[in-house]
């Protein structure tokens, strides 16, 4: 299912490298690397008119903290571009800034310089239009029941009547296989079942993107796997548009069609690259294990992108 799935996902999500891909003549084609993946050479830039035209961007971000005297400087003019039906991973060390990207994303910090555009409108503030999943359990309203609690969070959007808010509700539980908890309170659910009924919460919102800030990172080795399969699964069914935080290269390649790396704090956009070809049955294969291992060494080492590993990023971006 899912490497279908990541096949699939080629056709809807036309990214940048798709584009050039299909605009060059066959003799001057990118170079592709041992997993597949068509690479930039350096400096090269795709003409502007064929780009498809970008959901979500993020334009040079700058994060900034202030507590007391001490300033913490979270991101460095990071930009990227997620196109509609993307998977679109943000993948660094702890301490790089992904959930304060996430954050800013929602509309829930300000950057200190720099903006994000949804549909090319500068994003001032939280909306409807993006709803995030966290990774904590108590993100449920604990004296509701599971209904309620989605019920709950589209009436406040103010965008749907009673009845269709319980409609859409019932219908959401039901495809995150929650149809027999509908009137469960959240403290009789295990953590699985809990990240489910927020997932489902985030779908019945049909935001235009879906934040997810390490759903899945509180949950164990085995029910993680399965919430993994899970989204894929439903995101085959919505194609909704995601943009996943997580620290775990593993789950990178099998979650996302497209990898934002960033570097160890302050978070620069270290390279971007595709992980298309990847499903949840290539984790252990050889190329699985290649690709992880040049993430880590694009990651962690102090090499600028390209120099560290030419074949696998697709844009790679030098320190400032
Ligand atoms: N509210 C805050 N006040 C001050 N500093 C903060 C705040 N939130 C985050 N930071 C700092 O900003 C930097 C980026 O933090 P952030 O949580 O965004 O990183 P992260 O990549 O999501 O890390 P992790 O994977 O550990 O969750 C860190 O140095 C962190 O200490």
């Amino acid at each position: 299912m899912t490497h279908a799935l990541k096949n699939t996902s080629l056709r809807l999500a036309a990214t940048p490298a798709q584009v050039l891909q299909k605009s060059q003549p066959a003799s001057q084609s990118a170079p592709t690397g041992p997993a597949g993946q068509a690479s930039l050479p350096r400096g090269d830039v795709l003409p502007e008119a064929s780009l498809p035209e970008a959901l979500f961007r993020a334009e040079r971000v700058n994060l900034r903290y202030q507590t007391g005297d001490a300033i913490v400087q979270a991101t460095r003019d990071v930009s990227f571009s997620i196109y509609k039906g993307d998977r679109f991973i943000l993948l660094g060390p702890s301490g790089c800034g992904k959930s304060s990207l996430l954050k800013a994303a929602a509309g829930f910090i300000k950057p200190q310089s720099g903006a994000f555009t949804l549909n090319g409108n500068a994003i001032s503030g939280p909306g409807p239009d993006r709803v995030v999943v966290f990774q904590e359990f108590d993100q449920l309203a604990p004296w509701k029941t599971v209904l309620q609690n989605v019920i709950f969070a589209l009436r406040a959007s103010r965008t749907l009547d009673k009845v269709q808010a319980r409609e859409r509700a019932e219908h959401y539980l039901h495809r995150v296989g929650l149809g027999n908890f509908l009137h469960a309170y959240p403290h009789t659910l295990s953590g699985g079942m809990k990240q489910r009924v927020a997932i489902a919460r985030a779908l019945a919102m049909e935001p235009a993107v879906l934040l997810m800030d390490e759903p899945f990172a509180a949950l164990d080795a085995l029910t993680r796997r399965k919430m993994q399969e899970e989204l894929l699964q439903l995101w085959e069914e919505t194609r909704v548009t995601l943009m996943f935080v997580t620290h775990s290269i593993e789950e990178a390649l099998v979650v996302g069609n497209r990898i934002l790396l960033l570097s160890p704090h302050p978070g620069r956009v270290r390279a971007e690259l595709n992980s298309h070809q990847f499903s949840m049955d290539s984790a252990g294969s050889e190329q699985f294990q290649a690709a992880t291992s040049r993430i880590h060494r694009l990651l962690f080492e102090e090499l600028p992108a390209f120099e560290a590993d030419s074949t696998l990023a697709e844009h790679s971006h030098e320190p400032a």
